[in-house]
């Protein structure tokens, strides 16, 4: 039987569809992802509670002429598959497939590439600028943006500047389902509450059909919608009111009867608008709407069964959150600090053993950083928690209020490297670069459980800032100590030694990651490994040996080549005045799709075939050369 899906190729074949048809299109939709996101993974729950959204927005909207942008854009699944892209859904975050995220080169429809949370208001503010100056005055500009991801400050500073400014055509969605990926958290939220108290959530509701017809004239309209907005808000100002937009909602985010004249109300209002839609979070999937946690980013699962854990070896994540656990008991000055990636990061016992040493400061990584900061001024032991990709955002905070300050802060970094379906909005290439020009801080990459246990150890007891980087996943499941020791700070280890017979001798300086690689190339080719285990300070006596010893070596990373690990030997080498042959492996200087971690280690010339090849040419070109 044809489903009306199945006739939806654009927004255009939305606008023909009739209310029951509207409704009828956001069942098989849901449907239709859940029994995707089944086989694909992905951002489940999030993408659940904003169908209607997506139905309605193209509904009044004429994208892709009008702009719309998703913030983080982990929501945006029904506004993909309503854009053209339902037949390659199966393809999501799949090598070569389509993004998990928003991105301009996959569709016009697509305004704004997003991954990292709270660039949607800025970005719209800035189209909407742009309109103004290009004579554009009818276009309009939308950004969803959820309750999450409103608690970064990128946010307030585009409230700031959108707020002044009247003659431009921008509507702010905030899509409220009460939720982050964990629990909301935070003063913003409690404000969030009290609008959708009860009382003005049911009048939203029944204005939004009361205006549904007849159509009146642009200027009744106006009026009306003013008029409308202000009975609908509460007695106190709401903080959009403040920051100088005009606020209208909450309303119900599922029901199409009321979202779509309220957008088609909004569409006529000039100056910057919010419309608050309230959505539950896993809308129309039991399991996910029961735990929008557990179903906010997920593997293939079983949709019939839900998503079931089987026991597996331990992530580097649960190394860390056993080390946080061990630590805690024995110093009540640790406490841990996550900008709303408790779940991610390992942190859920430890906050819920130590709620008062637990600090989610929801998306607000800068936060996080000075926070952290301060914490150790007075004595604390904080252990600061980031993805690598959303440190990111920390760099001044870590340069001007951590490091400037010598301060000892213990910086866990989770997915450094190549982090697989996530792609490269999340992809964390570049740490090892930004920290490592940044004075007073250790840097240690574990290339296994139980040295990332003792180097967390080791941060922990150092009195300066330490980064311990670890990537996604597991490590190669060597046997993990309980008992921690401090390790030598700067001290990389030879794993392995050529042997006498050896002809064009090669030693490789691994680091983190790439190390178990290196062993594996090493006993095919007979060379020498070293597991650097510091990227700051580095092994200056192990990297000039290594030179000496060899006529070749190899640089191993999973962090972009420059400025990297591998730059770190070289500027050894080069302050040494010795010159060598040195061949550095590591993310190439492009940004890397998504995909397993095995095929963009492929694509990144950084699998073990790539590397010996590259390594065998070079040993070769050394030995033609007189
Ligand atoms: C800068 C940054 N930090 C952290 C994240 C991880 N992250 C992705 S979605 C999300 C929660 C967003 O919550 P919300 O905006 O309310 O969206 P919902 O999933 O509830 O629809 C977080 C913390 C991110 N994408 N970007
Ligand atoms: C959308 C987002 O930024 C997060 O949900 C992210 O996808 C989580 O990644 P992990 O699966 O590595 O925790
Ligand atoms: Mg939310």
């Amino acid at each position: 039987m044809s489903t009306l899906l199945e006739n939806i190729n654009s927004p255009a074949d939305v606008k023909k569809l009739t209310m029951p048809e509207l409704k009828q299109l956001a069942r098989e939709l849901r449907e239709f992802i859940i029994e995707s996101v089944s086989k694909t993974g992905g951002h489940l729950s999030s993408s659940l509670g904003c169908v209607e959204l997506a139905i309605a927005i193209h509904y009044v909207f004429e994208t892709p002429e009008d702009r719309l942008i998703w913030d983080v854009g982990h929501q945006a699944y029904a506004h993909k598959i309503l854009t053209g892209r339902r037949d390659r859904m199966l393809t999501l975050r799949q090598y070569k497939g389509l993004s998990g995220f928003p991105k301009r080169s996959e569709s016009p429809y697509d305004a704004f590439g997003a991954g990292h949370s709270s660039t949607s208001i800025s970005a719209a503010l800035g189209m909407a600028v742009a309109a103004r100056a290009q004579g554009k005055t009818d276009r309009s500009h939308v950004a969803v943006i959820g309750d999450g991801a409103m608690t970064a400050g990128m946010v307030f500073e585009a409230l700031n500047c959108a707020g002044d400014m009247k003659d431009i055509r921008l509507l702010v969605i905030l899509n409220d389902n009460d939720c982050s990926i964990s629990a909301p958290v935070g003063a913003l939220n409690k404000h969030f509450t009290k609008l959708m108290s009860g009382r003005f959530y049911a009048q939203a509701r029944d204005i939004g059909k009361a205006i549904v017809r007849p159509f009146p004239k642009l200027f009744d309209l106006t009026r009306r919608a003013e008029e409308y907005s202000k009975g609908m808000v509460s007695p106190q100002s709401t903080l959009f009111e403040e920051f100088g937009l005009n606020y209208h909602g909450p309303i119900d985010g599922h029901d199409l009867e009321a979202l779509i004249p309220v957008l088609q109300n909004m569409k006529a209002l000039p100056g910057p608008l919010v419309l608050h839609v309230v959505t539950e979070k896993g809308r129309g999937y039991e399991p996910a709407v029961h735990n929008p946690t557990k179903y906010h980013g997920i593997s293939p699962f079983d949709a019939s069964k839900g998503l079931v854990s089987s026991p597996h070896a331990k992530t580097y994540t649960e190394v860390f959150s056993d080390f946080l656990m061990d630590i805690a008991k024995e110093d009540e000055r640790v406490v841990a600090i996550t900008p709303a990636m408790e779940e991610g990061s390992g942190l859920v016992e430890f906050a819920r053993t130590y709620p008062k040493r637990f600090f989610d400061v929801a998306i607000a990584e800068q936060h996080a950083a000075t926070f952290a900061a301060g914490l150790a001024a007075e004595g604390l032991k904080p252990i600061c928690c980031y993805y690598s990709t959303f440190s990111q955002r920390a760099f001044d905070q870590i340069v001007h209020d951590v490091a400037l300050q010598n301060l000892p802060v213990l910086f866990a970094m989770d997915r450094g490297g190549l982090v697989g379906a996530d792609g490269a909005t999340h992809h964390g290439s570049f740490d090892l670069s930004f920290l490592r020009c940044i004075p007073n801080i250790v840097i240690m990459a574990p290339s296994n459980e139980n040295d990332c246990r003792q180097m967390l150890y080791t941060g922990y007891m150092l009195d300066q800032p330490v980064v311990v980087r670890y990537p996604r996943g597991k490590g190669p499941g060597v046997p993990i100590e309980k008992q921690m020791h401090a390790i030598e700070i700067g001290k990389a280890v030879k794993v392995r030694s050529c042997g006498a017979a050896a002809g064009r001798r090669c030693a490789i300086l691994a680091f983190g990651s790439m190390v178990e690689e290196a062993l594996q190339i090493a006993d095919e080719i007979d060379a020498t490994v070293y597991d650097m285990r510091f990227v700051k300070p580095i092994d200056r006596q192990a990297v000039t040996e290594a030179v000496k010893e060899h006529d070749l070596v190899v640089t191993m990373e999973e962090n972009v080549v420059i400025g990297g690990a591998g730059d770190a030997c070289l500027e050894t080498l080069a302050s040494e005045g010795i010159k060598a042959d040195v061949l550095q492996i590591g993310i190439p200087d492009r940004f890397i799709e998504q995909g397993t971690q095995m095929q963009l280690w492929h694509d990144c010339g950084m699998n073990k075939e790539s590397v010996l090849k590259q390594i065998q040419e070079r040993l070769k070109l050394e030995q033609a050369e007189p």
